[in-house]
């Protein structure tokens, strides 16, 4: 089952396209991680899924149904932004109860457990919290509406190393326990690592590809051996990268089948490898890769 899907779709500011021609099927029940370098698109993408941002081109469903259509719509999104939004004057204790009320699946037992593990005192206003704090509150608002799709932008970015194992356990149980989806967009490699399934990889506001994680691993390989031009690869070789030293070329590979040349040394890619091979090589001047689904 699909959660999110995408065809076509595209969002400009001014002159600017922040996403652009974005086709994408993520699955229901799993953790799609979005990434790729700064101002590359992940919060307009994250904001058009949550309906807070209109498509300029395209289509977007979310859920089976356009992203902000309507109550029933809202209720299975959740979406913790960025900067992790909470109110300053309400007190911890207040936002639980705002949340009850304006959310018809609120599982209190859950935002009233995380709280106290936490430490976060219920009559302190949010305005008081720290940063990562009120990420806290915002991330148990997020998890205890029990959405069918939750979309976090950087959600851990402020958090301590302890929060941020505990919170990325608690998302983990929801996707066990509640076949929760999840998009979330992150620069922590470890911790898409310890959590992803799916990726999508954004890079210059177009999708660069996407994907399960094991599939994009096991069909990526590096390439070393003597100094040669890439051109003359086989066709279903398809390179993401290359980098020449006087006598030898290395060159990242996407392939489904075997490399067979033997004068390659065929090596494989960790997710880091992978990551920052598409980053930093957005492909300007050819059509972007066939998308890995
Ligand atoms: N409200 C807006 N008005 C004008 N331009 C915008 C607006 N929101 C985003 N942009 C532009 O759209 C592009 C994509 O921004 P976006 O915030 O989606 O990137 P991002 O991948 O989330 O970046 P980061 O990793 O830095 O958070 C950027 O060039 C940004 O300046």
């Amino acid at each position: 089952m699909t959660v999110l899907r995408a065809r076509g779709l595209g969002k400009k500011y001014r002159r600017r396209w922040a996403l652009t021609g974005c086709d994408l099927d993520l699955p229901a029940g799993h953790v799609t991680g979005l990434v790729g370098p700064n101002g590359a698109g992940k919060s307009t993408l994250l904001g058009l899924a949550a309906g807070m941002v209109e498509p300029s081109s395209g289509t977007i469903e979310v859920c089976g149904d356009v992203p902000g259509s309507g109550p029933a719509q809202l209720a299975k999104v959740g979406f913790v932004a960025q900067h992790t939004p909470v109110y300053a004057n309400l007190t911890v204790a207040e936002h639980l109860r705002l949340g009850a009320h304006l959310n018809p699946g609120w599982d209190d037992a859950l935002a009233r457990d995380r709280i106290a593990r936490i430490g976060l005192d219920p009559a302190l206003p949010a305005g008081k919290l720290s940063g990562g704090q009120r990420a806290q509150l915002a991330l148990t608002l997020g998890i205890a509406k029990r959405p069918e799709l939750l979309l976090l932008d950087e959600p851990v970015a402020s958090l301590d190393p302890v929060a941020r194992r505990e919170f990325l356990r608690d998302l983990m149980e929801s996707v066990a326990e509640h076949g929760l989806s999840v998009v979330m967009s992150s620069h922590l490699i470890g911790d898409l690592e310890r959590v992803c399934d799916h990726l999508v990889v954004l890079v210059d506001a177009r999708v660069r590809i996407t994907g399960e994680v094991e599939h994009l691993l096991a069909t990526h390989r590096r390439l070393t051996g003597p100094r040669r031009d890439v051109d003359t690869l086989p066709a279903d070789q398809h390179v993401v990268s290359v980098s020449h030293t006087d006598r030898q070329t290395t060159v990242l590979v996407r392939t489904e089948a075997p490399v067979l040349d033997p004068s390659w040394d065929v090596g494989e890619l960790d997710l880091e490898d992978l990551l920052l091979a598409y980053m930093s090589n957005p492909g300007t001047g050819r059509p972007p890769l066939e998308v890995v689904r």
